[in-house]
């Protein structure tokens, strides 16, 4: 076996119920109260039974919560622990996944998760006799005490027309009605369950949104009044689709947001990660305030949020984590969030984000499989410094510095791809880099 963790957790196509029950068996090596939560995928069942096997069988004791978005599991994480989340978040249907939170509602860490590949890799598993097996409580209030958590903290007093959409996922449960409790006006899309995605696939981009951009823009036709929040398959990413029915750029509104945050509470450090825009750097650039930049995985910027006490840190991907109220990340409190900030400036969404200066940004994805991702990296940081006259900074991939932009080529935790993604002030240059870059891991592809 192969290593197991990558940016979000064990993440597969055709996950095994065998590879399920081995981290159960792990999990109740160092753990016993286990909490556990999965999305609507068709296979959430059998990977749940397969690990809850495997902690019951390690000496474990298990309570259940059901279909939840990500977010709900962290956030009950708290009273268990550890916390394990049965998910393959914006991968497609027939992906699963499992990502673990520990009692402070935070992912795992590489150590953490590290510590658990090692009880697997080595078969150092604890396996109770008949007296000693536990039970599998069933908690059905989860839901509910994360709704009146956020509830207490969310102000929003205008009444906003939200079109929420949910993509066949666990957010179905959650978004419509919080947002409805705040006051808002909601229309929800993709809002039944199913483990297919039948409505469209989870990942929230452009391409699976057309339908959803569409009927805002359809709405807006008279007045500009709907805006579109969006999530992911396990609802801790958010993207927000503006009132003309366009997309929100991703770093202009982690910008817009990041600054509305600083504006509020005063933080002295905004979190992102190396693959965010320089537009957040020079929109906040007249506040008193430090942007700090990890790799990208949103344990990487919560653990620099706590590190440098800040209370906001948000990826481009929409992965956004609110530290005044939970360590994980939270695309449905990113939503409400939102809201709150269109209230404070009381503004259009479109009219802040079309305030923002925008560079030249591209992005592409080249198939690579798991396996070979290591190699082609070696031969990107080793073959890019002469291409690109200028050494790597290597915090997450290899990451070029430029004067007028950089390019950033990574391997995707999360899927079969390399990513690589170019921003620059103008477009020959943006041009310039991506081809280049295309090219420097198509040559490492081929050599392995
Ligand atoms: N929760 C993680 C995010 O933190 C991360 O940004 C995203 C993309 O990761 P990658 O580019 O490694 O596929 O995956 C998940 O959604
Ligand atoms: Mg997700």
């Amino acid at each position: 076996m192969g290593k197991l963790f990558g940016t979000s957790g064990i993440r597969m196509k055709n996950l095994s119920p065998k590879i399920a029950y081995k981290v159960g068996l792990a999990i109740a090596k160092k753990y016993k109260n286990v909490v556990i939560g999965r999305d609507t995928r068709t296979t959430g069942k059998l990977i749940e039974t397969a690990l809850s096997a495997g902690v019951l069988r390690g000496g474990g004791e298990i309570t259940t919560i059901g279909v939840v978005p990500t977010p709900v599991l962290g956030f009950n994480a708290r009273n268990y622990d550890v916390g394990v989340m049965i998910t393959a978040s914006h991968n497609p249907p027939e992906y699963n996944g499992i990502k673990l939170f520990n009692k402070n509602g935070l992912a795992f860490n590489k150590k953490e998760e590290d510590e658990i590949e090692e009880i697997i890799f080595k078969k150092d598993f604890n396996e109770v006799n008949w007296d000693e097996v536990g039970e599998i409580w069933e908690d059905n209030k989860c839901i509910k005490n994360y709704m009146d958590y956020i509830l207490e903290k969310i102000e929003v007093n205008k009444k906003f027309n939200v079109v929420v959409d949910c993509a066949n996922a666990s957010a179905c449960l959650v978004s419509p009605y919080l947002f409805t409790d705040v006051g808002c006006h909601v229309i929800s899309v993709n809002s039944h369950m199913d483990g297919r995605f039948i409505g469209r696939l989870p990942e929230p981009n452009e391409k699976n949104l057309k339908k959803t951009m569409d009927m805002i823009k359809g709405l807006n036709s008279d007045r500009n009044s709907y805006i579109g929040i969006a999530h992911d398959g396990d609802a801790d990413r958010m993207v927000a689709i503006d009132e003309k029915g366009r997309l929100a750029d991703f770093d202009k509104l982690l910008a817009a947001f990041s600054r509305y945050i600083v504006e509020k509470t005063g933080t002295k450090t905004i979190v992102t990660t190396v693959d965010a825009s320089m537009v957040i750097d020079e929109y906040l650039k007249d506040l008193d305030v430090e942007v700090k930049r990890t790799k990208v995985g949103d344990v990487y910027v919560a653990e620099e949020m706590i590190k440098s006490s800040s209370i906001f840190g948000g990826e481009p991907s929409g992965t956004w984590i609110h530290g005044d109220i939970h360590l994980t990340p939270d695309g449905i409190l990113s939503g409400l969030r939102v809201l709150e900030m269109l209230e404070f400036y009381n503004k259009k969404l479109y009219e802040i984000l079309d305030e923002i200066p925008s560079y030249i940004n591209l992005r592409e994805k080249i198939y690579c499989e798991d396996e070979k991702k290591e190699k082609v990296m070696n031969y990107v940081i080793e073959n890019g410094e002469k291409i690109f006259k200028t050494p790597p900074e290597t915090v997450d991939g290899a990451r070029f510095n430029l004067p007028n932009g950089w390019i950033l080529i990574r391997p995707s935790g999360t899927e079969p791809y390399i990513r690589i993604r170019v921003e620059a002030k103008n477009m020959s240059l943006a041009k310039d880099l991506l081809e280049k870059g295309i090219k420097l891991v198509k040559n490492g592809l081929s050599l392995t």
